[in-house]
């Protein structure tokens, strides 16, 4: 069973106890909608860009690492559907400052859509350059996703033991929730299309 939890009270102590935390029906099924509803409508208006490994000069398009397409959002723009996403984040990183003192003062967060069979290979959401990146969300936002699909967050439990990992179903409305410096992590393949609401909580460095 995938220990899972259900309030922003449980999310706070699977994180101060483990480091991450699933939370299933963090946004309800609504706002889960209307975010994947935005987000065909701007990946159709062609707003999605192939998303890249690396930063700044650094940065390539590497299909063999990674095959999403991305596009990053934008709070000041106040978009309707997006709405509840920016509360409900609001009131998690209050409460993850409250709890945990991480000082995180911004985030970046962007849609993503892994096409059919694309994936994300196991990596660290930390840049050489930047160790700003704190605690990592992502929501999901596909309805009746099922096991046999693929397509799972593959969660590594313990840096030098590639055999202890937890597998998150990209469920609407689950968040997964994981301190970026300690958790390395993988998308795999999917035989369905898959979108997601990534994002990073950041301190101030
Ligand atoms: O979509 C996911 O489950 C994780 C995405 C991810 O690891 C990333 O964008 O850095
Ligand atoms: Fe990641």
């Amino acid at each position: 069973m995938m220990p899972t939890v259900s309030t922003l009270q449980q999310a706070m102590d699977a994180l101060v106890d483990r480091g991450y935390a699933v939370w299933p029906g963090f946004l309800d099924a609504e706002a889960v909608a209307g975010l994947l509803a935005e987000a065909r409508a701007r990946r159709e208006a062609g707003a999605f860009h192939r998303a890249g490994v690396g930063r700044a000069n650094g940065l390539a398009v590497r299909d063999q690492v990674r095959g999403d397409e991305v596009l990053w959002l934008d709070e000041a723009a106040e978009v309707a559907a997006e709405r509840p996403y920016w509360q409900a984040l609001q009131a998690l990183r209050r409460e993850i400052n409250q709890t945990l003192y991480l000082g995180l003062v911004e985030g970046e967060f962007h849609y993503a859509h892994y096409p059919v069979g694309t994936f994300y290979r196991r990596h660290l959401d930390r840049f050489r350059d930047d160790d700003a990146r704190t605690v990592s969300c992502v929501l999901y936002l596909n309805q009746d996703w099922q096991d046999a699909e693929g397509g799972q967050l593959r969660l590594y439990l313990d840096a030098t033991e590639e055999s202890k990992f937890l597998d998150v179903s990209p469920q609407a409305g689950t968040l997964a929730l994981f301190l970026s410096d300690r958790f390395w992590h993988e998308v795999l393949p999917a035989s369905r299309e898959r979108w997601s609401v990534t994002g990073w909580m950041r301190r101030r460095v």
